[in-house]
């Protein structure tokens, strides 16, 4: 596991992220001062891409750049920020003021946000350096780490995107204090997640918190976040641009876990579901295919549907069709070819990748979602 490094006297943690171009992700509050060492001294002029939703604490941030002349571009709320429209309109305002490779992109959002700037600054004179400060649980553990970015198109969901590693996340948890319950909860399906592939600590946590009073200074919410950024970065690490891994490991894919259902789920609401809402219908779905094929007992499906419905996260749902579903699951990234391809588990924290599974084994997963019980065992 990633060491961690707490930062003498303060209540900071930072994580370092190894690997060919290395940074920091640091934990705490009051983070700001550090920003201006991760835009670094060679940059004129800072993009900063702020849900508009969070432009009234932008000032801040632009007040501790100094001397740097700071173009502020608001964008729209949540998902409807990550499109081609959306980013073609920053491209060509970078273009008007001569924005130039030694400036710096900063993010002040979500992760609809963080992946929207990193995806301009991963194509803006084909790379920029950016800073990430998330705004949500689900942008700190998740979105804000790790160098994906991505905008949705008609085809479906980041299906169109670049790797492309920040210089620095500042992931302040003061901003969680604004967020809504739901949104806090859809962050904790990220966590959850990484609880199940890799770190059951995580998920004994989660089962001992108290739903109802999740505070947002509460130390096992903080030690939460801490475990799934370490999931992340040693999952990045090990494997940036999702090329595979060693030993039936999946490799970045382990991080896909419930997202190929997830996505498709996400794109046929037009994005009214939330993606940590998505993720906890899509780990449920993928559980209950990974008893069909015999890999998990219902035991562990069963923890599924209790950890995620702990918190009022979905575990059963009606109404998409499944050949819908199956179409946009066609072109989930993950896929090669024809052939599906799933990460499953075959125990907590050892996942690996289901290949084809038949189309059988699919639809009658499918069905336990929307019965919201165990699908009977496929002759
Ligand atoms: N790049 C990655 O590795 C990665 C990982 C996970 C998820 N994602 C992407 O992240 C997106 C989801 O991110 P999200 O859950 O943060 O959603 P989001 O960015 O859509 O934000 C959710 C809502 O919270 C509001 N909000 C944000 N910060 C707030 C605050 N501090 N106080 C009050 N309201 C606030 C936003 O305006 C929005 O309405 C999806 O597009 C998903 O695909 C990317
Ligand atoms: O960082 C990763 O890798 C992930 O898969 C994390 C996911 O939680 C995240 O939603 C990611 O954006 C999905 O990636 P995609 O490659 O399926 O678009
Ligand atoms: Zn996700």
């Amino acid at each position: 596991m990633t060491d961690p490094t707490p930062t003498a006297g303060t209540a900071e943690t930072t994580l370092h992220v190894g690997g060919a171009s290395p940074y920091d992700v640091v934990v705490g509050t009051d983070l700001a001062r550090h920003l201006p060492a991760m835009v670094g001294d060679a940059a004129e002029r800072v993009a900063m891409v702020v849900d508009t939703r969070l432009q009234p604490y932008a000032d801040d941030l632009v007040d501790i750049l100094g001397e740097r002349e700071v173009l502020v571009f608001a964008v729209p709320e949540g998902e409807e920020a990550k499109s081609v429209e959306v980013a073609a309109e920053i491209w060509n305002a970078l273009g008007q003021e001569g924005f130039t490779r030694s400036d710096v992109v900063v993010t002040l959002g979500g992760g609809a946000t963080t992946d929207l700037g990193g995806f301009i600054a991963a194509t803006w004179l084909r790379g920029v350096r950016v800073v990430h400060v998330p705004t949500t649980l689900l942008a700190m553990v998740d979105a804000a780490v790790g160098g994906k970015t991505a905008v949705n198109t008609e085809a479906g969901k980041n299906l169109v995107g670049a790797f492309h590693e920040p210089a620095g996340v500042l992931c302040d948890l003061s901003y969680l204090r604004t967020l809504a319950g739901e949104e806090l909860v859809s962050g904790l399906a990220e966590v959850i997640k990484c609880g199940f592939v890799a770190d059951p600590e995580i998920l004994r946590l989660a089962e001992s918190l108290e739903p109802g009073a999740l505070g947002v200074d509460d130390p096992v919410l903080r030690e939460l976040v801490e475990r799934a950024i370490r999931v992340k970065i040693d999952v990045v690490v090990a494997d940036l641009r999702e090329t595979g891994g060693r030993d039936g490991h999946p490799g970045r894919e382990v991080l896909n876990y419930g997202h190929t259902l997830g996505h498709a789920i996400e794109a046929i609401s037009g994005y009214t579901i939330r993606h940590g809402e998505a993720v906890s219908l899509g780990c449920v779905y993928v559980a209950e295919l990974a008893r069909l094929e015999g890999r998990i007992g219902p035991d562990l499906v069963q923890r599924h549907r209790e950890l995620f419905g702990r918190f009022g996260l979905p575990t059963g749902m009606s109404g998409p069709s499944f050949d819908d579903v199956l179409e946009l699951m066609r072109v989930d990234k993950k896929a090669r070819g024809s052939q599906l391809r799933f990460v499953v588990l075959d125990d907590v924290a050892r996942p690996a990748v289901l290949a084809g599974p038949s189309e059988a084994n699919l639809r009658a997963a499918y069905d336990a979602l929307e019965l919201g019980e165990e699908a009977p065992e496929q002759p």
